[in-house]
């Protein structure tokens, strides 16, 4: 598929256009549905651009496993997360290897398809079944310092990094009492009140993923991944199936606490 600049004020039919994913028409035929993002240079981006004033915290040790992970005792990787491979609690229980938690590469692949509704903008469905707990996309974009955000403009592309949240559940985990990372106790709970330090922006670079809705139903839930680094604050956010999801049912997770005004 290929790359579309857009002029200002141009209105694609529709964000397959943009984005390289497919799109169904629903809207019986109505023009000009609006794409509500600001001018865009746009392609389904595969992984995540870093703001220019950002470095990333140098590559992680990997762990001495041959293949695959299999002991959580001597596996580094699922000492991380206290000595347990990463577990979701859900559709009778769906282990979820420790290479898919560290290595988001492994996505399933199902085929997306964002369509247009009524009142909520575009949306995205699933044309395949999609078992719980597998990891269905990751919310590329450019991670970004918090404070650096244009505070004028109106972004409704953010997505803001906070593992404490979901790992707490309000993303729609099932296990909240799973900790992911194993010095998370020495977050400052207060932390987690005041507004995350980094997020991500997708609204001039992004995936499947901005086009998400909110539920507060959700059959999606959150994950914070980290691969390359152990940073939390700069994890990688993956979204799961929170439940077997049907063919055609809008995926959707719970958002989460914070607005970007
Ligand atoms: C990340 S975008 C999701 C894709 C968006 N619907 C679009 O058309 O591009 C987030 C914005 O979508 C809209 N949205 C998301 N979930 C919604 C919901 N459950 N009901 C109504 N609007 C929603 C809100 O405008 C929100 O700021």
């Amino acid at each position: 598929m290929k790359e579309v600049h857009f002029a200002h004020g141009r209105v694609p039919k529709c964000p397959s256009e943009i984005v390289g994913l497919v799109c169904e028409d629903i809207s019986g035929g109505q023009e000009n549905v609006p794409i509500p993002a600001t001018n865009l240079v746009m392609r389904n981006f595969k992984s995540m651009k870093v703001a220019r004033n950002l470095k990333l915290p140098g590559n992680a040790a990997g762990c001495d496993c041959e293949r695959l992970c299999r002991d959580p005792n001597t596996c580094s990787h699922a000492k991380l997360n206290g000595s347990d491979f990463q577990y979701m609690h859900l559709g009778g229980g769906r282990l979820v290897e420790a290479k898919h938690v560290l290595n988001v590469v492994q996505i399933v692949a199902v085929v997306q398809s964002v369509f247009h509704t009524p009142k909520k903008g575009w949306a995205v469905r699933s044309w395949d079944f999609i078992p719980a707990g597998a990891p269905v996309c990751e919310y590329i974009g450019v991670l970004t310092r918090t404070e650096d955000l244009d505070s004028v403009f109106e972004n409704n592309y953010i997505f803001y990094i906070d593992c404490l949240q979901t790992m707490r559940g309000l993303g729609g985990r099932a296990d909240a009492s799973v900790s992911v990372i194993q010095n998370v106790d020495k977050i400052d709970e207060q932390r987690s009140e005041s507004m995350p330090e980094f997020c991500i922006d997708t609204a001039s670079i992004g995936n499947v993923a901005r086009f998400i809705n909110h539920s507060c139903e959700p059959n999606l839930c959150i994950q914070c991944v980290l691969s390359a680094h152990q940073d939390i604050k700069l994890a990688r956010v993956v979204l799961f199936a929170a439940d077997n999801i049907p063919p055609l049912q809008v995926i959707s997770p719970f958002y989460g606490l914070y607005k970007h005004h």
